[in-house]
């Protein structure tokens, strides 16, 4: 006897399963953020960040505001990629205005003593219980995506202990001590399978990979430290969760977006606005969904460069699968007429 299979219905799966739509599904980085009044509400009841993130209660309602105020075909889990640094047993604060504070590993004891990588879901246990929140609680058509950071970005942030212009902390381990270097690459990739599968397990529908700092390795060191990683996880993932849907962000990889398309075994790939969506079409949507690629900065300044730059993305990429996205994050000087005029701009058509 044979299982009947029903083919997906909402919106985002289906384009990531490679159908061609009439109108991408939408959603945006950052969604839950600082632009939106309701979000700064909720954060200043929450305290701080990390409060919030690890508040199941609020983290699902500030995931759920951009939902109702602008229907996005998809939610993206409200977490932080630094979340998984803090499971394996490193500090982390923010600080306000100048972001992520962590010890830097290396003051640490380095990767000996970090926790094992199965020994982060006491900690993560709130970000769980969001997820769950979320899937009873998502409108039936709304996609829940559940994210991690890819391990190269995780670790550039363990290795400086902050954010930084270059990575230079990390890519001096790397050329410094590549046991070191690579031992961590190693955990993260760990975690991240053990984390993202715990994601899933509690009602994640697909896993999205930021690899927000790919763009700093060159050559040979994209494929083994960002391309690699992420097609492990991505590989692990699939065994343990068949049919699973996976996107990857290898944000500034260039032309390498191709061969990351081919390399990571992702149903697609997050390109940023460094790239044409022209190219995408051409290179990139042969091999997997594309999702992107409208420069944040529209969103800041909207009128006619924001229409037009919409429908330019949404026809470059109407004859394979997409899904419309930002080329990185919302900010938080962004004016959320702005994203209302994107949406209806996108759906003129239906
Ligand atoms: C590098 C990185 C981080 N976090 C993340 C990345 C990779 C993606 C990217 O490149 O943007 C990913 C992230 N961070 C956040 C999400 C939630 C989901 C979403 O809405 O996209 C996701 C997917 C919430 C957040 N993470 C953060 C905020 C702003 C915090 C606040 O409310 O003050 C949000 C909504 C803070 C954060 N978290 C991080 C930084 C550098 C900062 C400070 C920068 C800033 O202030 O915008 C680390």
């Amino acid at each position: 006897m044979s299982i009947a299979t029903t083919p997906p219905s909402k919106l985002l799966l289906r384009a990531l399963a490679g159908e061609t739509l009439p109108v991408p599904p939408i959603w945006m980085m950052r969604q839950a953020g600082r632009y939106l009044p309701e979000y700064r509400a909720t954060r200043a009841k929450a305290g701080d960040f990390l409060s919030l993130c690890y508040n199941p209660e609020l983290a699902a309602e500030v995931t759920l505001q951009p939902i109702r105020r602008y229907g996005f075909d998809a939610s993206i889990l409200f977490a932080d990629i630094l979340l998984v640094p803090q499971a394996l047993g490193l500090d982390l604060w923010f600080v306000t205005g100048e972001g992520p504070r962590l010890s830097p590993i290396m003051e640490k004891g380095g990767v000996a003593a970090l926790k094992p990588a199965d020994a982060i879901h006491e900690h993560l246990a709130p970000v769980y219980e969001t997820v769950k929140i979320l899937s009873r609680e998502l409108p039936r058509e709304t996609t829940l995506i559940g994210f991690a950071g890819a391990p190269w970005t995780v670790a550039t942030y363990m290795i400086a202990g902050r954010g930084t212009p270059d990575q230079g902390p990390a890519h001096a381990l790397k050329d410094e001590n590549r046991a070191e270097f690579e031992a961590l690459i190693e955990r993260i990739t760990e975690a991240t399978i053990e984390y993202l599968s715990a994601q899933v397990a509690a009602g994640a529908e697909v896993v999205k990979l930021f690899d927000s700092w790919a763009g700093s390795l060159k050559g040979d060191d994209l494929d083994r430290y960002s391309i690699a990683p992420m097609a492990r996880i991505t590989a692990a993932l699939k065994a343990r969760h068949p049919g699973l849907p996976v996107i990857a962000f290898p944000r500034g990889a260039g032309t390498r977006f191709a061969d990351a398309a081919r390399a990571i075994g992702a149903d697609c790939i997050a390109i940023d606005d460094a790239v044409s969506p022209e190219w995408a079409a051409e290179h990139v949507q042969p091999i997997a969904c594309v999702q992107g690629n409208l420069a944040s900065r529209h969103m800041v300044t909207g009128g006619q460069d924001l229409i037009d730059e919409t429908r330019r993305i949404r026809d470059a990429l109407s004859k394979g699968p997409h899904v419309f996205n930002l080329g990185h994050g919302i900010t938080p000087d962004a004016d959320p007429e702005n994203v209302a005029l994107m949406i209806e701009t996108l759906r003129e058509t239906r």
